[in-house]
C-alpha cells in the first residue's frame, strides 16, 4: 500500500497518509494501531453515512471500541461557525476526554469541521480523517488546516492541527457525484499548475473520469506527495505553503458572494485560476498561452471557467480583501509564471480591476 508521511518538525510528530483500494473494510485494524483508549465518535454528513457508515462503525465496535456518530447534513452549509454548538454538545453527551478519538469520516467539509471540533474541544483532542471525496483525499485531509466559514468571508476562523492519521480508500469515489468528481479535479489540476507540468501534461491526455479513475492511486499520491512537501516546508502557511491557494482568493470570494450556495469550493477555484492568470497575462507576468491551457483543461473537466455576470465587483472585493494572505494593507496573490511554476505577488486592489467588466448588481 502506497504510504506517505507528513512530517511536522515544529511539533516534532509525523502521520501517515495510507493510500489503498478497500481500506474502508479495515479501518477497525488501522486504527488499533494507533488508538488504544476507548472511545470514538465518528463525524460524518448524511449522504456518506447512507453509503460508508454501517462499514466503518461495524469495523470500529468489532475491534472492541465504544462508538457513536454524529450526521450532519450535507453541503458547504454545514461548515459554519454556528455548527460548532451542536458538535460540541454531542461530543459532551458522549463522554469523550482527551484521551479518545474523533473520526471525520467525509469529504472536505465534514474534515475541515471535525478537525475544528477536535482543535478545540478541550483544547484538543486526537483525531483521523477518512477522506471520501477527491477533493478531500487529494488536498483537504492533508496538511492540518482545519475550521469553518463565516457569512463574512471562507474559513476565517481555523486553526492548524493535524490529524494522526489520513486513511485513503480510492474506491469510494465510485459513489461521488459528477460534479462533486469535477471538484476534486480543480485542485487536482491546481498541483499540476503550480508544481509540476509532466503531470498538467498527463491530467490533459485524460479525457473522462474513467481515465482519471484508471490512476486514481498514482494521481492521488502524486497530489498528496506535493501538498506534504509544502506542508513540511512551511506548516503556519507564512511562505511557499500560500502557493497552494492558486485560485482561491477570487475562488473564496465568490464562494462567499453567493452566500455558499451557487459556486462549489472546486468550482470557485476553477474560476479563480482562469481568472487570475487572465489578469497576470494580460500583465505579462505569466507567460502567454497558460491561460488558454488551463480554460482547456478545466473545460474538459467539466468545471466553469467564467465568473458570471452581472456580479456586484465592490462587494467581490470585499471579500477579497479579508483573504488569510494579506497583510499591512497589500493584498497578496499567487499567480503562475508558467505551467508548473508559481509565485507569490504582492499587489493592492487595482489588480483585480478587470474584474469590474460585467458591471454590477445595484
Ligand atoms: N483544509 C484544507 O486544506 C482544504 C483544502 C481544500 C478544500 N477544503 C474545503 O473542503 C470543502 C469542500 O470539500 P468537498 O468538495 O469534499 O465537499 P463536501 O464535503 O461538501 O462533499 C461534497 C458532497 O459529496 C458527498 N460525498 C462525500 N463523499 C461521498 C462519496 N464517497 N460518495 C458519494 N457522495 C459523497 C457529500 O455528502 C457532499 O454532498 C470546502 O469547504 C473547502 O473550503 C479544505
Ligand atoms: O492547505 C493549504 O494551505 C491550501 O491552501 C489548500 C486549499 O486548497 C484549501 O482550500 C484551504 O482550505 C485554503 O485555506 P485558506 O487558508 O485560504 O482558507
Ligand atoms: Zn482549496
Amino acid at each position: 500500500m502506497p504510504e506517505i508521511t507528513v512530517a511536522i518538525p515544529a511539533n516534532e510528530t509525523s502521520y501517515a497518509l495510507k493510500i489503498e483500494k478497500k481500506l474502508l473494510n479495515k479501518v477497525g485494524k488501522e486504527i488499533a494501531q494507533i488508538f488504544n483508549g476507548s472511545k470514538i465518535m465518528v463525524v460524518t454528513d448524511e449522504t456518506v453515512h447512507g453509503y460508508y457508515g454501517e462499514t466503518v462503525l461495524n469495523q470500529l465496535k468489532t475491534a472492541g471500541y465504544d462508538v457513536q456518530c454524529i450526521v450532519l447534513p450535507p453541503g458547504e452549509q454545514t461548515k459554519a461557525f454556528s455548527s460548532m454548538p451542536n458538535i460540541y454538545s454531542q461530543l459532551i453527551e458522549f463522554g469523550l476526554t482527551r484521551s479518545d478519538l474523533i473520526i471525520a469520516l467525509g469529504g472536505g467539509v465534514v474534515g475541515d469541521i471535525t478537525g475544528f471540533a477536535a482543535a478545540t474541544y478541550l483544547r484538543g483532542i486526537s483525531f483521523v480523517q477518512i477522506p471520501t471525496t477527491l477533493l478531500a483525499q487529494v488536498d483537504s485531509s492533508v496538511g492540518g488546516k482545519v475550521g469553518v466559514d463565516l457569512p463574512e468571508g471562507k474559513n476565517l476562523v481555523g486553526a492548524f492541527y493535524h490529524p494522526k492519521l489520513v486513511l485513503i480508500d480510492p474506491l469510494v469515489l465510485e459513489t461521488l457525484t459528477d460534479l462533486s468528481f469535477a471538484d476534486g479535479m480543480a485542485e487536482v489540476i491546481k498541483y499540476g499548475c503550480i508544481k509540476d507540468e509532466p503531470f498538467f501534461n498527463l491530467l490533459m491526455d485524460l479525457s473522462s473520469r474513467e481515465e482519471v479513475m484508471e490512476q486514481i492511486e498514482y494521481i492521488i499520491e502524486k497530489c498528496c506527495t506535493i501538498k506534504k512537501e509544502v506542508v513540511q516546508a512551511d506548516e503556519k502557511d507564512t511562505s511557499e505553503r500560500m502557493l497552494l491557494n492558486f485560485g482561491h482568493t477570487l475562488g473564496h470570494a465568490i464562494e462567499a458572494y453567493y452566500n455558499y450556495e451557487t459556486y462549489s469550493h472546486g468550482q470557485g477555484v476553477a474560476i479563480g485560476m482562469v481568472e487570475l492568470s487572465k489578469i497576470a497575462e494580460e500583465k505579462s507576468l505569466t507567460k502567454s498561452g497558460t491561460t488558454e491551457k488551463i480554460i482547456s483543461i478545466l473545460e474538459k473537466n467539466h468545471l466553469p471557467t467564467k465568473l458570471a455576470e452581472p456580479r456586484d465587483y465592490a462587494k467581490i472585493l470585499t471579500y477579497i480583501k479579508k483573504d488569510k494572505k494579506n497583510f499591512e494593507g497589500s493584498l497578496n496573490v499567487i499567480l503562475l509564471n508558467e505551467i508548473g511554476q508559481a509565485q507569490k505577488l504582492k499587489t493592492n486592489r487595482q489588480f483585480f480591476d478587470a474584474l469590474k467588466t460585467g458591471g454590477t448588481t445595484n
